[in-house]
């Protein structure tokens, strides 16, 4: 069955051995439950199950891959016909389960926002091995006073141990994307920072990113009344940039916004 690749999905699959077994190797597939978003034609899926899972469940939105991949892996797989970011992530097995995504790039940072955002402190998954445009994967991981460092970073930061893979030219694709890619591994931050909402610090991080070259001085007159008293609390320079503060500090702000306001 031949499928013409639908670029409003983002179906750039992965043809490339060597890239689909660097994959699977990256965390204990063996007698665990796996979930893998976007398996496409099932290219991934196949190696996946040669490591013998104990099930694999798969969220794939486009109706003619669903068909493909009914007819291709029977019933060794859990096919779930949706659109990913409408899937209740840990309602689909009671088991913590290892995730694969080849993301469609057009939704990747949506999905990884929503997946911490949601997050309880019963974490629903043991590790997620996700494919990122690569420029993304750099805002993800970067560090306070570099360039890229930003509301993404803080915010995976925040939950999350994050480890770099591999990056993946284009080649290893069909049909080849534009850009490189690369594979970032998740686990649980079992000790996170604890805040009442987490859409505080989305807030408070898109108030200070959204401006990035103004000095710390004009987001903390927006969200704090006493701007002053609280930058000498946690010892801040207001002519500072929004690249200097740690994501530490992030979050203590948070909390402090929360005991005034919430
Ligand atoms: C980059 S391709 C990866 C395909 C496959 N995993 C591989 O590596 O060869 C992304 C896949 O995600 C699917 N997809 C796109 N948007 C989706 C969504 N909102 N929910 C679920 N699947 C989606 C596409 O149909 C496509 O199969």
């Amino acid at each position: 069955m031949f499928i013409k690749p639908k670029k409003s999905l983002g179906q750039n699959f992965l043809i490339d051995r060597t890239v689909l077994e660097q994959i699977i190797d990256t965390v204990e597939i063996t007698n665990k439950e796996v979930l893998e978003i976007g398996p496409g034609s099932g290219n991934l899926t196949a190696y996946i199950l040669k490591k013998k899972p104990k099930k694999i469940y798969v969220i794939e939105k486009d109706n003619d891959l669903v068909l493909l991949l009914k007819d291709k892996f029977t019933s060794e797989i859990d096919i779930i016909n949706e659109d990913v970011l409408k899937v209740p992530e840990d309602e689909i097995s009671d088991e913590k389960l290892i995730v694969f995504g080849n993301l469609p790039y057009n939704i990747s940072t949506e999905i990884l926002s929503k997946w911490i955002i949601n997050l309880n402190k019963n974490f629903w998954f043991e590790s997620l091995v996700l494919m990122f445009q690569k420029e993304v994967a750099e805002r993800i991981i970067a560090e306070s006073n570099t360039s890229k460092y930003g509301r993404l970073s803080i915010l995976s930061v925040w939950k999350m141990n994050i480890k770099k893979i591999i990056d993946i030219k284009p080649h290893s694709f069909s049909p080849r994307p534009k850009i490189d890619s690369t594979l970032l591994l998740f686990t649980p931050r079992v000790n996170f920072f604890e805040l009442k909402d987490p859409k505080n610090l989305e807030m408070i991080t898109r108030v200070f990113f959204n401006q990035r070259r103004k000095m710390l001085k004009k987001p903390f007159n927006q969200i704090f009344r006493d701007a002053k008293k609280i930058a000498e609390k946690f010892n801040i320079d207001l002519n500072l940039r929004p690249q200097n503060l740690t994501p530490e500090i992030y979050f203590k702000l948070v909390k402090e916004y929360e005991s005034l306001n919430c």
